[in-house]
């Protein structure tokens, strides 16, 4: 049976990559999807608007919506205070089973929980079955249509506190329009808009921030 493109994306990574080194990890799936095979991580221009926000958050608590290849996981994880945890979540099973093994790999399990299943069941059972009182941080990574619903479930359930950071991949790229509105026309939200480029490409992107203001 041939290999999907997550699984080799897996194998370069454990032949290429220093065991527990999380940069190494982060460096060698770029390399891979760079110049082997694009794939749909945040990928390393995105990725350093990234750190820079989660380094600014210092999150005790995070959630990342769209778990793929574990490769933001990987990312955001590296950068957590002592005792912080990310909690990420993945609903398709073949790409859950290759994130485990590329957390695991790069040595950053203690700081990761993944919950695998749609984001719309997950977040409800966060408070209850997860022990999370509010989210400090929450990077949304999966499918577009999903981020405005989820965005209102948060608050729903009483997620965000006042200071709460929201960052999302893609709002232009393959683009989250009503997500962009949702959040810039809130009186709960502000908002900061990072012009980028897609990963591994010379494609116009942007990730959007929006701080929870209570
Ligand atoms: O960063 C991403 C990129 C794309 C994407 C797919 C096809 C393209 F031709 C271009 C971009 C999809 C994503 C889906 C979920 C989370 N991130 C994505
Ligand atoms: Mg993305």
């Amino acid at each position: 049976m041939n290999q999907s493109k997550e699984q080799r994306i897996l194998n370069f990574v454990l032949q290429n990559a220093v065991r527990g080194d999380p940069c190494s990890v982060v460096d060698t799936i770029d390399k891979y999807c760079s110049q082997k095979e694009w794939a749909m991580n945040v990928g390393d221009e995105k990725g350093k608007v990234l750190d820079k926000t989660v380094e600014e958050a210092n999150p005790s608590v995070a959630l990342e919506l769209g778990t793929y290849c574990g490769y933001s996981a990987v990312r955001i994880s590296r950068l957590l205070k002592a005792g912080a945890r990310l909690l990420t979540v993945e609903f398709n099973p073949e790409f859950a089973a290759i994130a485990k093994q590329m957390i695991e790999f790069a040595g950053v399990q203690d700081k990761v929980k993944l919950l695998e299943g749609p984001s719309e069941e997950i977040i409800p059972q966060l408070k209850k079955k997860y022990e999370v009182d509010t989210l400090d941080f929450v990077f949304l990574d999966h499918w577009k249509d999903r981020y405005t619903p989820d965005t209102k479930l948060l608050q729903e359930c009483n997620l965000l506190r006042k200071g709460s950071v929201l960052l999302a991949d893609n709002v232009i790229f393959p683009g989250a329009p009503d997500f962009l509105n949702y959040v810039r026309k809130s009186p709960h939200f502000q908002c900061t808009n990072y012009p980028s480029h897609l990963e591994y490409m010379q494609v116009e992107d942007a990730m959007e921030k929006a701080v929870f203001l209570g």
